[in-house]
């Protein structure tokens, strides 16, 4: 669902720091992102791409800065003016984290049960179309999810996290620990979900194809802030060592041949 003019601003950070207590992962970032994009967050391990993420959401507070999402600094709501906001997206963390005692239905119903009043055949109906809107079979629905694959524990979780029709989604590491088949599919997923509900969607990675297949702008976090923001072409000219490196390296010659 999209309330918005596509290209405005939808996240919005503004000189943010972030320190676990001596530990400066953060200093004076800056990043915004726009209605209808796909963002990839990329940088070294522990640049803190997890942490600007978790930031944003809200489970980490900035020690200075301003963060507003939907135009909203959700520092300055009630609790309940909060919740109904979280509503507006969808998060799927690395680990896809669904609740191992319950199936994938009762899973996408989470955020239902949460937030909303329906009855429960409406909640089969509506769990039903967002697992098929992430390409698992209707039967996948009555699984535990130890019983599902890799690719189709993402997918769950996926449909989870579209279970609110979200304006954004945050996707932490989609394709991790999927095999080459299955994140292609999955990257495919993103696109189809960005094209048909017009999501904008942050998603941090390390995984050069999904950048190549998915993403309209990249941003680069290093030295404690986004050192460059733009398209593959832009990131493909820049001479910053650790860009050069990641751009030009023999992983990204593969991920980019013929393309
Ligand atoms: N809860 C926490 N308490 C203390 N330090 C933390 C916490 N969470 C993250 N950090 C530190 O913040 C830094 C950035 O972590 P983060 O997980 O954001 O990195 P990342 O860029 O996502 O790395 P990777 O690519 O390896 O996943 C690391 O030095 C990490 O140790």
């Amino acid at each position: 669902m999209s309330t918005g003019k596509k290209g405005e601003p939808i996240i919005e950070v503004e000189g943010i720091d972030t320190r676990f207590g001596d530990n400066v992962i953060h200093e004076n970032l800056d990043l915004t992102v726009r209605r209808g994009e796909v963002i990839g967050i990329v940088g070294g391990s522990g640049t803190g791409k997890s942490v600007l993420l978790r930031t944003i959401l809200g489970l980490k507070k900035p020690d200075a800065g301003r963060i507003r999402v939907f135009g909203i600094d959700f520092s300055t709501l009630s609790e309940d003016e909060r919740r109904l906001n979280e509503q507006r997206w969808g998060v799927l963390f690395q680990d896809g984290a669904l609740f191992s005692a319950l199936t994938v239905a009762e899973n996408v119903q989470v955020p239902y049960r949460e937030h909303l009043h329906l009855s429960q055949e409406l909640m089969d109906e509506l769990a039903a179309v967002k697992i098929a809107m992430v390409g698992l079979k209707p039967e996948a629905g009555s699984l535990y999810p130890s019983e599902l694959s890799g690719g189709m524990r993402k997918r769950a979780g996926l449909a989870r996290a579209l279970a609110l029709d979200p304006e954004i989604l945050f996707l932490d590491e989609p394709t991790a620990g999927l095999d080459p088949i299955g994140a292609a599919a999955f990257d495919e997923l993103i696109n189809d979900l960005k094209e048909t509900l017009g999501l904008t969607v942050f998603l941090v990675t390390h995984d050069l194809d999904t950048l190549y297949a998915t993403c309209d702008r990249i941003a680069v976090l290093a030295e404690k802030h986004v050192i460059l923001i733009g398209t593959i072409e832009d990131m493909l000219r820049s001479s910053h060592p650790w860009i050069h490196e990641y751009f030009h390296g023999p992983r990204a010659r593969a991920a980019f041949a013929g393309k």
